[in-house]
């Protein structure tokens, strides 16, 4: 009997272009297989040991002869390859219309009311990368106290403003102001805080990361699972990605290993339900700065902890790795990358070294969820429970 599933999010670590990446600036892309290549191998025994290697036709990492976990891959239905449109379809949505983006920055009507809203003029207003951008205007922003506004090639409205400029309950305040008007015909599907600290040339950013999402568009197997009784608790960016909805509990995470550690305090207390985590460091640390040895450290990383969090598992317990979109460090540009996501899945009760194949949707997780708890499945996906239990 299972009673709680743990549902691990490495953000960006996907396992291969899909067959439609081509239509979004994809080829040959392959978050890990690429990471792998270019480093001459990749050090993951655990992962490897859950079936890392056994997914079919899997790159860079070494086959298990008898793998302890069960383990597949996900095409993404939805129109996306953001976050959101990720978490939201392992959830259950699927996301045909893609989220609006702002290629050529944001138009003067929103700016505008933003501008007078928040009694601050802005500085930027184009897609850049984050770190770069705080580098080239941090000083001018510094001197004007203007916040730096860019966008992405995803459907982000970012604000970058440094800690001591402008106090973080004000950021938090004007992220709040930008959402509202960011509705409607202008709908984004993120505002996110974007603080940092220190001085012209070392300015790094902090913690205090803060996204400001929209309401998913449908009810997800979180929302079904808290129908049904259950507990569902977020770790890391969950309950922003969610924004709140289909969330009993949360806590925020400062990096990767925070989250591991969250995540192994939660998994040691008794509860009924889903956890949710979320690792973003792959993706915001390492993705998209282009920095394969740092990926491949994070990813070696994170292996290292695998054991422990087995052992946290109890008897009713089911652990699934998975990702979100892939982000692969030695592909052009700075952006997400279209590809199929790993699932592996281990559990105490849960069989081990079945092929879980190539499934069409991520939803098929939130639809095997729903089986196992025995709660209303969301209107999309498979479920595999037959396969594993
Ligand atoms: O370059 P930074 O600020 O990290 O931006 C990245 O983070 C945003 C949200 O995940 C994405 O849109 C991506 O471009
Ligand atoms: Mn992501
Ligand atoms: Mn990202």
């Amino acid at each position: 009997m299972i009673n709680r599933v743990t549902i691990l999010v490495m953000d960006s670590v996907g396992i291969g272009e899909l067959p439609d990446s081509e239509k979004f600036g994809d080829v040959g892309v392959n978050t890990l297989g690429n990471i792998s290549k270019e480093m001459g191998g990749i050090n993951l025994p655990n992962l490897v040991n859950l079936g890392l290697g056994n997914i079919d036709k899997i790159e860079g990492v070494k086959k298990s002869l008898k793998p302890i976990g069960s383990f597949g891959k996900s095409k993404e239905t939805s129109n996306g390859k953001d976050t959101t449109t990720g978490h939201w379809e392992i959830a259950g949505l699927y996301i045909e219309e893609p989220f609006k983006t702002y290629p050529n920055g944001f138009p003067e009507h929103i700016i505008s009311k933003f501008e007078e809203r928040t009694g601050r003029k802005i500085l930027c207003n184009k897609p850049a990368s984050g770190t770069e951008i705080i580098e080239r205007l941090g000083k001018e922003h510094m001197e004007t106290g203007n916040p730096i506004v860019y966008t992405s090639a995803d459907s982000v409205f970012q604000i970058a403003a440094h800690e001591d400029v402008i106090p973080l309950d004000e950021l938090y305040e004007m992220c709040r102001i930008a959402r509202e008007i960011l509705m409607g015909e202008d709908q984004v599907a993120r505002v996110i805080a974007r603080p940092f600290i220190g001085s012209p040339g070392s300015f790094t950013r902090t913690p205090n990361r803060r996204d400001y999402s929209l309401d998913p568009f449908g009810k997800t197997v979180l929302d079904k699972a808290i129908e049904g009784g259950y507990e569902v608790i977020a770790v890391g960016k969950i309950v922003d990605i969610f924004n709140g909805k289909g969330i009993s509990k949360d806590v925020h995470t400062k990096s990767n290993m925070d989250g591991v550690d969250k995540t192994i305090e939660f998994l040691k207390k008794d509860s009924k339900g889903i956890i949710f985590t979320n690792l973003v460091d792959f993706d915001a640390k390492f993705g998209h700065r282009r920095n394969v040895k740092g990926y491949k450290e994070a990813l070696e990383e994170l292996d290292s902890r695998i054991p422990e969090i087995l052992e946290s598992l109890k008897d009713d317990d089911m652990l699934i790795v998975t990702a979100d979109h892939g982000n692969d460090p030695t592909y052009k540009g700075t952006d997400h990358t279209r590809e199929y996501i790993p699932i592996l899945v281990y559990g105490k009760n849960i069989k081990a070294g079945v092929n879980l194949g190539t499934r069409e949707t991520f939803a098929d997780i939130a639809a095997t969820i729903s089986d196992i708890l025995n709660i209303e499945k969301p209107q999309y996906g498979k479920s595999f429970k037959d396969l594993i239990i």
